[in-house]
């Protein structure tokens, strides 16, 4: 069992180092030769210990024979630190260029794998984002990639180099002698063992911690994208508690992990250090006897020090690249996620007629709730239909299959007769508009806010659907025109200016269908009247869906569709649906609309 689970976390990170490398393909020609370079300099790095020991070995060797020759053992140092220098030198030089190709190679490729993500990610179904807890997503996809971007541009080299400088060590350390590295070997599998022991405990615990980390970031990153209801409630000491309780968490596991750690880092610390007193001893002992000369200890000691730190270095190492192997997988889960539908049949232009055919639906988080139920209506091309209802009764979700964010469990949503299940979503998309009830700038300029109706469109295009949407007067009165930021870090706009630039940018759009959830907030009566002209001019040639809390607006519909508990219970003209003294009448009597 703990076998398979074992030969599962090795293929993991095969296939996780395998996918992040598929990613650096493309830069194989800076990364190869980076690589090759890094392997060089550790070669080099070897000629430290091997120089050091002919400074210090030969001198003293020369005594011990008794017929020391200064000059020439002297003139032997000079050359020796000569040649030390230049290595050096040259292992400087190639340094600074394989940090570079690293990582020039290695965030080229990362970047590519944050585009191709972030691509994948715009394609993903709605239900995928509603799925999620907010913030949560885009938190573990940049934790994610930071995993692999320090593996990448760090831990990979660091292996690299280890790998060669222990190989090289040790095969130096049985050349001075054989009978020494086996008894400093004979410590390894001991180490070996308490890495294998504790390592797995420290790394459950740090996942824990992590976990407990990000938990804490998700109760901040809530409070304060909420902020306004926090104060609005008074609820600062209710956030600070479950903050201080992620926090608490946090400290708790961190605090396990660290007995863990420190348990496993005094015992290798005593491990090292004594089987290396150990050896100095046996050697102490050999050299007293004249079984090594002065020259082979002092390499044997140097070349140990380098392979203990480099076996010193692994734990890290491997805790690193299964860090890797966690992140690649769950990114590598998030690329295996399916992508929306892209539809068979081009929509290019549609006429704008659309009915709903019998369509139930019910969310996927809540399979036991149906919100829709054998929902039909038709609305032909440039007419006005009004949904009416009450709060939950499936008005915004009508919106939603419309715009295809989900499919209908069964029945059909029909675009000129065809089943937009087998039109192209994004062709749909581009030819429906949408008008919040409140609208969300992003932040740019007011020009770009516009122009995301139709990415593209000349600057009088844009100021010309200003015009037409009561925009361009307020626009223009503002310090910086149509360059003024607005959005979270811009100038806050009053909620009319900001519908009117959301009507600016779906004229830009010049949709065939509108969909148009009305602001239930009051405006002022010139704000009003600004916006209601504004729409009218939207509204025109064009079918329009109106979520209507209005009565001037339900006056005008050409057809009313009464909805409750997803049902269309009613429908037709305001003057029918007032004189059939049902549903309607009774939410117009009470100003429910
Ligand atoms: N993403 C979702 N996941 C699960 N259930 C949802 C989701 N969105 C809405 N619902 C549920 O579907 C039902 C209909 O919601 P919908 O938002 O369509 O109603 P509405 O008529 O637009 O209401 P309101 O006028 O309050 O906006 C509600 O019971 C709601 O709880």
């Amino acid at each position: 069992m703990r076998n398979s689970g074992e030969d599962k976390k090795k293929r993991d990170i095969k296939g996780g180092l395998a996918w992040v490398l598929s990613y650096v393909r493309p830069y194989r020609h800076i990364f190869i030769p980076s690589l090759v370079a890094l392997f060089v300099t550790a070669a080099l790095s070897l000629a430290f210990p091997f120089f050091l020991k002919e400074l210090i070995g030969d001198p003293a060797d020369a005594w011990k024979d008794g017929s020391i020759d200064v000059l020439a053992t002297r003139k032997k140092a000079d050359e020796t630190i000569l040649w030390l220098v230049g290595i050096l030198a040259v292992q400087a030089f190639i340094a600074y260029w394989r940090v570079r190709g690293f990582t020039r190679a290695g965030e080229a490729a990362l970047n590519d794998l944050r585009r191709d993500l972030f691509q994948h990610l715009l394609k993903l179904p709605m239900p995928f984002f509603q799925d999620q807890r907010s913030g949560s997503l885009s938190n573990r996809i940049s934790a994610d990639l930071g995993v692999v971007r320090e593996t990448v541009l760090n831990t990979l080299p660091q292996a690299a180099r280890h790998s060669v400088v222990l190989v090289g060590s040790l095969i130096a350390i049985f050349v001075f002698s054989w009978k020494l590295s086996l008894v400093m070997l004979c410590s390894v599998p001991v180490v070996v063992l308490a890495v294998a022991i504790s390592g797995r405990k420290v790394r459950k615990h740090s996942r824990e911690a992590q976990d407990a980390l990000a938990e804490s970031g998700m109760v901040m990153e809530e409070s304060v994208q909420g902020i306004a209801d926090v104060k609005a409630f008074s609820n600062e000491s209710f956030e600070k508690t479950r903050y201080d309780r992620a926090l608490d968490r946090f400290f708790d596991v961190t605090l396990k992990g660290a007995n863990a750690r420190a348990a496993f880092l005094s015992f290798v610390i005593f491990a090292m250090f004594g089987t290396i007193g150990g050896v100095a001893w046996y050697g102490s002992h050999m050299l007293a006897g004249g079984g090594i000369d002065q020259k082979d200890f002092t390499g044997f000691i140097l070349f140990s020090v380098f392979v203990g730190a480099s076996l010193g270095t692994m734990p890290e190492i491997i805790s690193q690249f299964q860090a890797m192997s966690g992140a690649t997988e769950r990114l590598r889960e998030l690329m295996a996620e399916r992508s929306e539908r892209s539809g068979r049949l081009s929509a290019a232009k549609l006429g704008g007629a659309l009915a709903f055919d019998n369509v139930s639906f019910r969310y996927p988080s809540r399979p036991d709730a149906p919100v829709l139920h054998e929902l039909s209506f038709i609305a032909e091309p440039g007419k006005r239909i009004a949904l009416v209802g009450p709060s939950g009764a499936g008005k915004s979700t009508v919106f939603s299959l419309i715009l295809g964010f989900h499919e209908p469990e069964s029945g059909r949503v029909l675009f000129d007769e065809s089943n937009a299940a087998d039109l192209e979503l994004a062709a749909i998309r581009k030819q429906i508009a949408v008008v919040p009830q409140e609208v969300m700038l992003f932040g740019g300029s007011i020009r770009e806010n516009i122009e995301y109706g139709r990415p593209g469109a000349s600057a009088e295009d844009i100021e010309a659907a200003a015009k037409q949407a009561n925009a361009h007067e307020f626009i223009s009165k503002l310090p910086e025109g149509y360059d003024t930021l607005v959005g979270p870090r811009g100038v806050k706009l009053s909620g009319g200016q900001r519908q009117r630039i959301a009507i600016a940018r779906a004229i830009l759009a010049d949709p065939r269908i509108l969909l148009l959830d009305e602001a239930t907030s009051a405006l002022d009566t010139e704000s009003e009247r600004l916006v209601n002209e504004a729409l009218e001019r939207l509204m025109t040639g064009r079918t329009s869906l109106v979520i209507a809390h209005r009565l001037s607006t339900v006056r005008d519909a050409d057809t009313i569709l009464v909805l409750n508990h997803g049902k269309l219970v009613e429908s037709g003209t305001h003057d029918q649906l007032i004189a059939k003294q049902g549903t309607y009448h009774l939410l117009a009597e009470t100003q429910l609309l």
